[in-house]
């Protein structure tokens, strides 16, 4: 029989927290503890417990709690948990400081103005010393001048900034997410009439993944508590193992007033026996925070697989779920909806789905990787959004949807033109044998270019293109002018054209693996993205090569490649090292599994990799297997 108090031991922490949310006598808290430890489900039942007891006067009072998360699913998780109830604003960091910051034009006009001026000076002190004005770096630096000194002399003409925290921001009076945080930290932290509007509309504030959230606008909320004690509560959930970006906070916690309330858990309730030991371990080197499994977990299981760097990826991860098949009985593992495989970059995911051809060359352009992760790259949406669907419904033969989405699109069936056309039936026909002339490229299983599909919407008309498609599919000195006289930053990028033209190449298969890796349903995942999540069974990959990061090592990690100088440096200043971050990550990955773990790791040295595994106590022998 299971002792209920046995896997209850961290109940008085809920406890603890509601306390601290009591309006008429706030504390701050900072509850910090490992993976699994239910910090989310804290953060939930704090909640519903506040409402139950101060919600009535809290809506009465036209008040809030702003709980901020670090993404958007994690945002929508938390806010369905709480029965979407409209006394939680739940939303990320980016568009919490945006709700704060967005009417105050004038104010951040200043902000921006005085950024500026002083980027400006700095870039021009920076030209003038300068050997060559014609190096790549002075090239840059001189666009940089160009483009700051247009946006300055554009200030004065925006009436109100514009915001997309899920976007890339292009346009003209759009502000850029570092300067959103950037503005709110700064107004937070100094301006009193904020202060006021902050803790009046908000007197308390909860930040889940803290560890992670950007520093300037911690600091700012902790300047904001201090001067709003009285009447003001900020909740810091998270842990400092799971720090995994740059931007978060370092030592997070450390030296905070004593007035505050520091709840501690020592439970895992997500994972078997045996991969909570395995994280307690990684973790050892860091502090000494050690958890407990719940009683009732069976042990679990974990194995690293160490395979050479040249070997075929795909078929050595179908060889591993086949073992791990075979030793846990659990046909699960061969099901690949069933696992989730962390990699370490998107493009290692695209290389596995089979859509790196369109991926990569896109990626390589910095302005366009957020986009490109988060599907909302507008170029791309004339392949994703109109012409995929197009496609599927055509495949199935449901000839009354394929219609629709033309008709949806397609600027041939405007009002205006259809009316203004001389014949309207031609005109409709005239669609109809478009509308052939590309299905055409699908016949016989066909799988087309992007670019012949282009050149065919490009030809017809059928679609309206994106400027850059326009210039790639006529290549004429008319339309290269139109292109340039375009508002829309992403397509004045040449950058953005060499890549686009790349990309094209790929098959449009190439376009729906993408769909499908975007809409979570493909077993990938990156190991940061999977941050607060949980899976039964959990293929990690480690490649450094592949992922051809310089954030994280695994090899360094695992000792087959010794530390950099600047690791040295870092360590002997007692700063983060590649190391420590790597450490950090491989904890997150790690920690994701409920039932099971399988690690992969791809190395030019396999006996070192086992040895430094046994020695650091992670696995022994008997779980590590080479290929
Ligand atoms: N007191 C509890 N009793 C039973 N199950 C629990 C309890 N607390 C948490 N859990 C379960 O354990 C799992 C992990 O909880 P949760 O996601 O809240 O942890 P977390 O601390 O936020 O984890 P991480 O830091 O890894 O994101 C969830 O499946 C949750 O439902």
């Amino acid at each position: 029989m299971i002792l209920a108090d046995e896997n209850n031991i961290d109940d008085n922490v809920d406890i603890q927290i509601s306390e601290c949310l009591n309006p008429n006598n706030p504390k701050s808290f900072f509850l910090f503890a490992g993976a699994g430890s239910g910090k989310t489900r804290s953060l939930v039942k704090a909640l519903t417990e506040f409402k139950k007891n101060h919600g009535n006067n809290f809506i009465l009072n036209n008040q809030k709690i702003a709980i901020i998360t670090y993404t958007n699913a994690a945002a929508d998780e938390i806010k369905q948990r709480l029965k979407f109830d409209p006394i939680f604003y739940v939303s990320t960091i980016h568009s919490y400081a945006w709700e704060l910051i967005q009417l105050f034009t004038s104010d951040i006009k200043s902000y921006v103005k005085a950024r500026l001026l002083k980027d400006i000076e700095d870039l021009e002190l920076a030209q003038s010393k300068a050997r060559s004005l014609q190096n790549k770096s002075s090239i840059d630096r001189a666009r940089k001048i160009k483009s700051k000194t247009k946006r300055l002399e554009n200030l004065p003409n925006v009436t109100r900034f514009t915001y997309n925290p899920n976007g890339d921001n292009f346009k003209k009076d759009s502000l850029n997410h570092s300067e959103v945080i950037g503005i709110t930290a700064d107004f937070i932290a100094n301006e009193s009439l904020m202060q006021d509007i902050v803790a009046a509309r908000f007197p308390i504030i909860l930040v889940d993944e803290s560890q992670d959230t950007k520093k300037e606008l911690i600091d700012a909320l902790f300047t904001l508590q201090k001067a709003k004690k009285g009447v003001f509560s900020l909740g810091l959930f998270g842990d400092t193992m799971q720090r995994i970006y740059a931007d978060g906070k370092p030592n997070l916690g450390e030296s905070l007033p004593s007035d505050w309330v520091f709840p501690t858990k020592k439970m895992n309730h997500r994972s078997n026996k045996r991969i909570i030991k395995l994280i307690n371990d990684i973790r050892q080197e860091v502090d000494d925070q050690k958890q407990q499994p719940r009683k009732e977990k069976p042990e679990g299981i974990v194995r690293l697989f160490i395979a050479d760097r040249a070997s075929d990826k795909i078929v050595t991860e179908n060889i591993v779920a086949k073992k791990m098949f075979t030793l846990t009985t659990d046909k699960s593992w061969t099901e690949p909806d069933e696992v989730k495989t962390l990699i370490l970059e998107h493009h290692m995911a695209a290389i596995r789905m089979g859509f790196i051809g369109l991926f990569e060359p896109l990626y390589k352009v910095d302005r366009l990787k957020t986009s490109l992760i988060d599907g909302s790259l507008s170029t791309l949406n004339l392949f994703k959004n109109t012409i995929l669907p197009l496609i599927e419904a055509h495949k199935s033969g449901d000839k009354f949807s394929v219609m629709r989405i033309v008709k949806a699109n397609s600027f041939l069936f405007d009002k205006n033109v259809i009316v203004n056309s001389q014949d309207q039936l031609k005109h409709l026909s005239e669609i109809n044998d478009n509308v052939s002339k590309l299905l055409a490229l699908w016949a016989d299983n066909s799988d087309p270019y992007l670019k012949d599909i282009l050149q065919v919407i490009f030809e017809t008309k059928l679609f309206p293109l994106p400027n850059i498609f326009k210039v790639i599919s006529s290549r004429t000195k008319k339309e290269e002018s139109a292109f340039e006289s375009s508002e829309d930053e992403e397509e004045l990028n040449d950058d953005a054209i060499d890549a686009w033209d790349v990309a094209l190449n790929a098959k449009f298969s190439e376009v729906s693996k993408y769909d499908e890796y975007l809409k979570e349903e493909s077993k990938f995942a990156t190991h940061q993205g999977v941050k607060g999540l949980e899976f039964p069974r959990v293929v990690v990959i480690i490649d450094d090569e592949e992922a051809r990061g310089f954030m994280f090592s695994y090899d360094k990690l695992f000792g087959t490649k010794g530390p950099s100088a600047s690791d040295l440096k870092n360590e002997a200043e007692g700063n983060d090292t590649g190391i420590d971050r790597t450490r950090r990550l491989f904890y997150v990955a790690c920690s994701r599994a409920e039932e099971g773990l399988a690690v992969i790791a791809y190395t030019d040295n396999p006996s070192l990799i086992k040895r430094n595994a046994i020695a650091n106590g992670w696995f022994n022998e008997t779980e590590i297997e080479v290929l």
